[in-house]
């Protein structure tokens, strides 16, 4: 026989009712009638506690007195035929005239005993288990109610009354025999002393009733019927991409919800538990879910942990005291002490040199606690033997779960490396003995990002997600949103990667989504649900965000950013950022970042500083790092300039064929950045830096191609003008490389700690010679490529091939999936 309990939820409406009484039709098929236990319907419990306490304060009680007579009185006349309604409502109107009695006796007395108040709780269960099987008997005609206090006795501990098992087992027997073929309809929660006395079960009450009937009568198996999609890998409000679990150990469940998962409560599983009957969390809203078993012997799964759990408030208390803590006797007088004073103590870690102990309690213990302690161990604290104790506050637990954890390595490697990588900070760790479990003390606020990025590490077959935050909406930002809207299901696919874009800001207007801005009409939401721009709160709420997998994109050519980067790196936020500005800087902050970056555990990628999309930065750092020596580098790394003089030809015009490589998206957003050579400057240092050169911006000399009048032109439109005035000269320099069967190049060299750019004439036989379009090249000399370089060449600008080095700059961040 099958014993089925449905909880508050599933007994608090018409429609629920009606679901439970569908279950209930298909377990009747079964061989031997189910046993159902009930709660309260759901908030009725509630309300019966806030009745007696304004009763015992003298207040008047009749509002919650009324809505709870009420909301039964509106499912018997949806659920009865008005024939069938008045016997229930006379009875459901017994019990209530009883409550009310009793309230009334609390009110005289301005005074409320546990007993009462037990007493005042029973009709909850009472009355929805006594309305629903009057309902169901329209339906099963053996539906039969019945008191647990018949036949579950406990002690005399109101509230949390202890069973008596062996004259419990005896009684059910019994009644469950003299009730034979009938199907029972058992209060959950309530239970009665020796003097007959209503007495409660505690939290998670119904839950226990339901396994002390299953083992008292040999059940098949225990359904705990509620309303989510039983046990999850993770609470399903923080963690979006949580799953059900098909299958867990006891001591699995024991674990997952002694830190916090609400669905069962783990002491009403002892008597399960032992007998070995297994229980099955089901859905009562989603009866094609096959819910989660508990059972022995489950099997073990692929993934080496079960589950996360987490408790969002906690506290801890540290002591610490070399004459005393670790010493023999210590810690079983402070532990006898909290026990006796009924201070749940969530986890204990001890320091390896044993001086200090670190407790969790519950915030509402911890002064408490400190009190205790205080006077518990005055004469040790007077004698110094021991120091005052510590509370922390502020803090939450996360812990890892799962009976295979013990037999993989590298568990807890993956669990602080997750944690290490998003900067959260850990107080205190614990692994229980039994290896089930690792628990870790941090932050409250970084509860949220903690759990979803530990789920991200241990879930690898769930796509990852990267949250990124992108600043500019520009040539470079527009073509990325595209790609990676297009790339997406690929990536979801065979990489198990999401990027989600939580913020974007331009000069104008920011938007900042805890949901993620869809990329289908990211403009128009930005323009419609966006506030005026403002950096420095953009980046405070990326921040407050606290979300794992963070990415700062900079696709700005702005140097506003870029004293923003050292916070965010120390936020634990990697930067990904095609604007050079950062990194040209002065030669300080260029290292600053970097070992911030490493300090913090996050990444800072530039590929499109130098080549736009070519590999030339990945490639100078392989070098380095497998240990060769740059010798010299040769470079065409403007885009812009290689294009106008592989277009700047016939009778063309100089400043039109410039016009075309800005229009074609080449040129920086100013255009003499590109003509003047700063743009190419940049790129030198930036590679000059990254080969091992102190250098600053003094250090690479830039033979200037443009005559003064340009050079000096004070706004974009002059410049241009003074192009086209200039057009003479720029057809010399054309005619002088063609009278010689040369072409003009602009050309960086790295070589003897001296970085330069030069205007050259180069003919067929130089290596620079073949070039199309915006080609970049690049070639490296080194230890290794001494006879022939290593050479990079292709497209150097624009804004395809910008915005792929940028994507594939912010799928490397994190390095676990690239
Ligand atoms: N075009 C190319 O081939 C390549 C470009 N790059 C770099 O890409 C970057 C972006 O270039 P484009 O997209 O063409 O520029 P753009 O001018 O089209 O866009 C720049 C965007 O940045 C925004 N912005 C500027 N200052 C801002 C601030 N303080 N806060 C928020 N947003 C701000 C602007 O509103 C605009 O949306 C530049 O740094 C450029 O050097 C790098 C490699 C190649
Ligand atoms: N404006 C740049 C673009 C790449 O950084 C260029 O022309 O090379
Ligand atoms: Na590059």
């Amino acid at each position: 026989m099958n014993i089925l309990k449905f909880g508050g939820t599933s007994v608090g409406s018409v429609e629920s009712i009606s679901a439970l009484l569908n279950i209930l039709t298909k377990e009747n098929q079964q061989q031997e009638k189910p046993i159902v236990v009930l709660s309260a319907m759901s908030g009725v419990t509630n309300l019966l506690t806030a009745m007696a306490e304004k009763a015992a304060l003298g207040q008047d009680y009749s509002e919650e007195l009324k809505l709870i007579e009420q909301r039964h009185f509106d499912v018997i006349r949806a659920l009865l035929p008005a024939a069938a309604q008045n016997p229930v409502l006379t009875k459901l109107k017994l019990y209530f005239n009883e409550l009310e009695e009793l309230l009334q006796a609390i009110y005289n007395l301005q005074e409320i005993s546990l007993q009462a108040k037990d007493l005042v709780l029973s009709y909850g269960e009472r009355c929805s288990t006594l309305m629903i099987s009057h309902i169901a008997k329209q339906k099963f005609s053996e539906a039969v109610f019945a008191d647990a206090t018949q036949f579950i006795k406990t002690d005399s501990n109101f509230g949390q009354a202890k069973v008596d098992t062996q004259l419990t087992d005896f009684l059910v027997k019994d009644f469950y025999q003299s009730n034979a073929g009938k199907m029972l309809f058992v209060t959950g929660f309530i239970a009665s002393n020796d003097a007959n006395r209503v007495t409660t079960l505690g939290r998670g009450g119904s839950d226990y009733t339901a396994a002390i009937l299953g083992s008292a009568l040999n059940a098949n198996e225990i359904q705990i019927w509620t309303d989510v999609n039983g046990m999850m890998t993770a609470d399903p409000r923080i963690v979006k991409k949580a799953f059900s679990l098909p299958e867990l150990s006891y001591i699995e469940a024991m674990e997952l919800s002694y830190f916090g998962a609400k669905v069962i409560y783990p002491p009403t599983m002892t008597p399960a538990f032992l007998k070995q009957i297994p229980i099955v969390i089901k859905n009562t809203f989603d009866v094609a879910f096959e819910g989660t078993y508990i059972r022995h012997g489950a099997k073990a799964s692929a993934l080496p942990i079960k589950g996360i759990s987490s408790i969002d408030e906690i506290s801890i208390v540290n002591l610490a005291g070399s004459g005393m803590v670790g010493k023999a006797g210590f810690s079983g007088r402070l532990f006898s002490l909290l026990s006796r004073e009924q201070i749940n103590v969530v986890l204990i870690t001890q320091s390896s040199s044993e001086h200090s102990i670190t407790f969790a309690v519950k915030p509402s213990d911890a002064i408490k606690a400190v009190k205790l302690i205080s006077k518990e161990f005055d004469l040790e604290l007077q004698a110094k033997k021991l120091e005052q104790p510590e509370v922390e506050n502020g803090l939450a637990v996360l812990a890892i779960v799962g009976e295979n954890m013990k037999h993989t390595p590298g568990i807890s490697g993956k669990l602080f490396h997750a944690l290490g990588r998003n900067g959260v900070n850990v107080h205190a760790i614990a692994q229980g003995s039994s290896e089930y479990n690792i628990s870790v003390i941090i932050a409250k606020a970084d509860l949220s990002k903690a759990v979803n990025a530990v789920h991200d590490a241990f879930y690898t077959s769930l796509n990852k997600t990267l949250h990124v935050f992108c600043l500019g909406t520009g040539n470079i930002s527009k073509t990325l949103f595209k790609q990676l809207q297009v790339q997406m299901p690929f990536l979801a696919k065979n990489n198990d990667l999401q990027v989600k874009i939580m913020g974007i800001s331009n000069t104008r207007k920011m938007l900042l989504s805890p949901n993620g801005i869809a990329l289908e009409n990211w403009e128009e939401t930005l323009n419609t649900g966006g506030e005026s721009a403002n950096l420095e709160e953009f980046v405070a709420k990326m921040k407050a965000m606290n979300l794992p997998n963070c990415v700062f994109v900079d696709n700005t050519a702005s140097p506003q950013p870029v004293p923003f980067y050292q916070g965010i790196f120390e936020s634990s936020i990697s930067v990904v950022t095609c604007n050079k500005i950062g990194n040209s800087a002065s030669f300080a902050q260029y290292e600053m970042f970097k070992n911030t970056a490493r300090k913090f555990g996050v990444d800072f990628y530039y590929e499109t500083n130098v080549g736009a999309g070519l590999p030339i930065i990945r490639t100078l750092k392989d070098l380095m790092m497998s240990g060769d020596k740059i010798a010299r580098i040769e470079a065409i790394l403007s885009g812009t300039i290689s294009y106008i003089f592989n277009h700047f030809k016939g009778d063309a015009a100089f400043h039109d064929v410039v016009k075309e490589a800005q229009e074609l998206g080449y040129t920086e957003p100013d255009p003499r950045d590109d003509l003047n050579g700063k743009d190419f400057m940049r790129k030198m240092l930036i590679l000059a830096r990254d080969a091992g050169y102190a250098f600053e911006e003094s250090d690479v000399s830039i033979q200037n191609m443009l005559p003064d009048a340009c050079l000096q032109a004070p706004t974009v439109e002059e410049f241009y003008h003074q192009l086209e005035l200039n057009a003479a000269y720029f057809t010399k320099l054309k005619q002088e490389a063609e009278a010689s069967k040369k072409v003009l190049r602009y050309i960086g060299k790295l070589e003897d700690g001296k970085a330069s750019i030069t205007l050259q004439m180069v003919d067929e036989n130089h290596p620079f010679y073949m070039l199309s379009g915006s080609d970049n090249i690049i070639s490296f000399t080194t230890d290794r490529y001494k006879e022939r370089p290593l050479v990079v060449k292709g497209p150097g600008a624009g804004a395809e091939v910008t915005a792929a080095g940028v994507f594939a700059d912010i799928i490397n961040v994190g390095g676990e999936k690239a």
